[in-house]
């Protein structure tokens, strides 16, 4: 493997701080002395620091007791000598011994220490090495005053590996924590910066690989690791392309959507341009008769059925043509915009020997018929894609204030892949392999957007169920897919740009961009 690719790579594990601790302890053990690394990840950070255009040339450095403390006055030390001017801040009565060193080199240097906040003088930005992954008790008395000052501050303030007072493996606040404009992961990713309630602190965050050999972070996390972070390189595989030269459109998958209704007719739109983005073959739209006319104004590739309807403009009972089953179907995809009128219905599709997405209100359905475990029947894969509170109602005594642990729970508990939808949407399958998707636009966060995902990924498992690919990196592909599209929308519209019907405009764009991408490596690997 080369050099980019392992890289690439290391941006899928996801440890927590046990995991991290086991991983260093081998690399120390072949031999690594640990000096040596602060030294190499000290310089990193303040390689990278160099690498962006900062404002100002006051830093003050925050040291804590034990080596993210002494990571940072690597990067105080280094930064003194390309002329930055440094001050310390080092509130602490004892220092592990490694860091404790470097902190009287840097005294030694006269680079000026304090020990109280208020010694510290007006600085352009700040390096925060308070705690790292060491931290494992609340924050209190002088220390936690001062990061609720330093936050007050207002000044750009770059973490070490975690924002000091942010928990390794929950992301949650021990006391109170930095909020940092940016943070520097060292080496792996750790779990709690891909907690929903870690965002806010984290502000931008990046890996900053320290060449960790991968026999040990496998010899740790398994050849395949159970939690991952969704990357495009891994993503890539699972993409319906390239298209076979001699692919008939009956080859190329037939996805059947429920969905729609009078009241949100707009919900099965969005669902059916979702699915057009993924480049299905066949596409066919149950809806209510009444609304007929309107999604074949909008999809007129897809096969529209109409069906009869109740009095509100439900849809009463599938009227599928001539000879088609629901088993006739690649994939079925049913929920959006349907209400909750529709029992039958969802349980008609439960029965379906087919893979199956439930979404939104067949999702509700599913919570009131309060049979959810009864999915462990199914002989083919089920997904279930809420968000918070269609989880809550699906799974009342999950906890998901750690987003992961609450997809493995729910998904073991009943046999389908929940994907658990937010501004860092979780997937988990019945074995507990986790997929957390950390990149992503709070642009997506406007009604309709999870209307899109649903056709989106309906439409991808249409195209390669038949190929030899794991159902939850599908589902953890139409996630990236979707989030990626999000995000080039905003970056060209703004945050406030991205309705749910732009939003599948861009679909195809993330494709070409990703087309452009891999030919630039061909052409650079090819160059070499
Ligand atoms: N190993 C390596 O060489 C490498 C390590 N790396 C770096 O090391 C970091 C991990 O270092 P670490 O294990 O020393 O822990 P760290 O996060 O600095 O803090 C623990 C210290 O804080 C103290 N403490 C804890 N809670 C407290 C509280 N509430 N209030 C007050 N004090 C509290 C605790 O003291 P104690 O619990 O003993 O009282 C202990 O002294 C990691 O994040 C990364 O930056 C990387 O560069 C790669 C190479
Ligand atoms: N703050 C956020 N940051 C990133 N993505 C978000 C955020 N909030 C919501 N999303 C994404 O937007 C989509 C919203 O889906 P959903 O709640 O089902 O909306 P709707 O039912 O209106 O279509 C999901 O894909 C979700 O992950
Ligand atoms: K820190």
């Amino acid at each position: 493997m080369n050099n980019q690719d392992l890289k690439h790579l290391k941006e899928i594990f996801v440890v927590t701080a046990a995991q991290m601790r086991d991983v260093e302890s081998r690399v120390f053990a072949a031999g690594m002395p640990i000096p040596a690394l602060m030294e190499k990840v000290g310089r990193l950070i303040c390689d990278r620091l160099l690498s962006m255009t900062l404002k100002g040339s006051r830093v003050g450095i925050l040291a804590g007791p034990g080596h993210n403390g002494g990571d940072a006055l690597v990067v105080g030390r280094e930064l003194h000598f390309r002329g930055y001017n440094v001050w310390i801040y080092q509130p602490f009565g004892q220092l592990k011994e490694l860091t404790n060193q470097h902190f009287h080199y840097a005294q030694s240097l006269g680079i000026p220490c304090f020990s109280q906040l208020a010694e510290l003088p007006d600085c352009d930005f700040l390096i925060d090495g308070l705690f790292g992954f060491g931290l494992e008790r609340e924050i209190t008395g002088n220390i936690a005053e001062a990061i609720n000052h330093l936050n007050l501050w207002n000044k750009p303030i770059f973490s070490i590996d975690l924002p000091s007072g942010i928990h390794t493996d929950t992301g949650a606040v021990l006391g109170t924590a930095i909020c940092a404009s940016h943070t520097f992961c060292l080496g792996l990713w750790k779990q709690g910066l891909l907690q929903e309630q870690a965002i806010k602190y984290a502000g931008k965050t990046e890996l900053v690989d320290f060449d960790i050999p991968l026999a040990d972070i496998q010899a740790v996390l398994g050849e395949v690791p159970t939690i991952k972070r969704i990357t495009q390189s891994l993503v890539i595989n699972t993409l319906p392309l390239p298209l076979s030269p001699i692919l008939h459109k009956y080859k190329s998958g037939h996805l059947l959507l429920i969905c729609g209704s009078k009241r949100y007719a707009g919900g099965a739109i969005l669902t059916g341009l979702g699915a057009r983005g993924s480049g299905i073959g066949m596409l066919s739209i149950a809806v209510p008769e009444s609304i007929k006319p309107l999604l074949v104004s909008h999809l007129p590739e897809a096969l529209i059925i109409g069906c009869p309807e109740t009095n509100n403009g439900a849809i009463s009972h599938l009227q599928l043509p001539g000879e088609t089953t629901l088993n006739s179907f690649t994939v079925i995809a049913c929920g959006p915009g349907l209400t909750t009128e529709v029992t039958p219905i969802v349980e008609q599709v439960m029965k379906s020997e087919v893979p199956l997405i439930l979404d939104a209100d067949a999702l509700n359905i599913l919570a009131q018929l309060g049979t959810i475990t009864s999915l462990k029947n199914r002989h083919q894969p089920t997904i279930l894609t809420p968000h918070g509170g269609e989880f809550h109602r699906l799974f009342p005594e999950i906890d998901i204030t750690n987003r992961v642990k609450g997809v493995q729970t729910a998904a073991s508990q009943t046999g389908a892949i929940v994907l658990l939808k937010g501004a860092r949407t979780a997937i988990a399958n019945e074995q507990g392999v986790t997929w957390v998707n950390s990149e992503s636009t709070p642009a997506l966060a406007r009604g309709g957007s999870g209307d899109v995902l649903t056709g989106l990924m309906g439409g991808i498992l249409g195209q390669v169920v038949n190929r030899q690919v794991n159902m939850e990196d599908v589902v953890a592909t139409a996630v990236w897919w979707h989030s990626q599209a999000g995000i080039l929308a905003a970056k060209e519209r703004t945050e406030l740009g991205v309705d749910a019907f732009t939003l599948t405009q861009y679909l195809n764009r993330v494709l070409a961009q990703i087309q452009t991408d891999e030919i630039s490596k061909w052409v650079e690997l090819n160059i070499r």
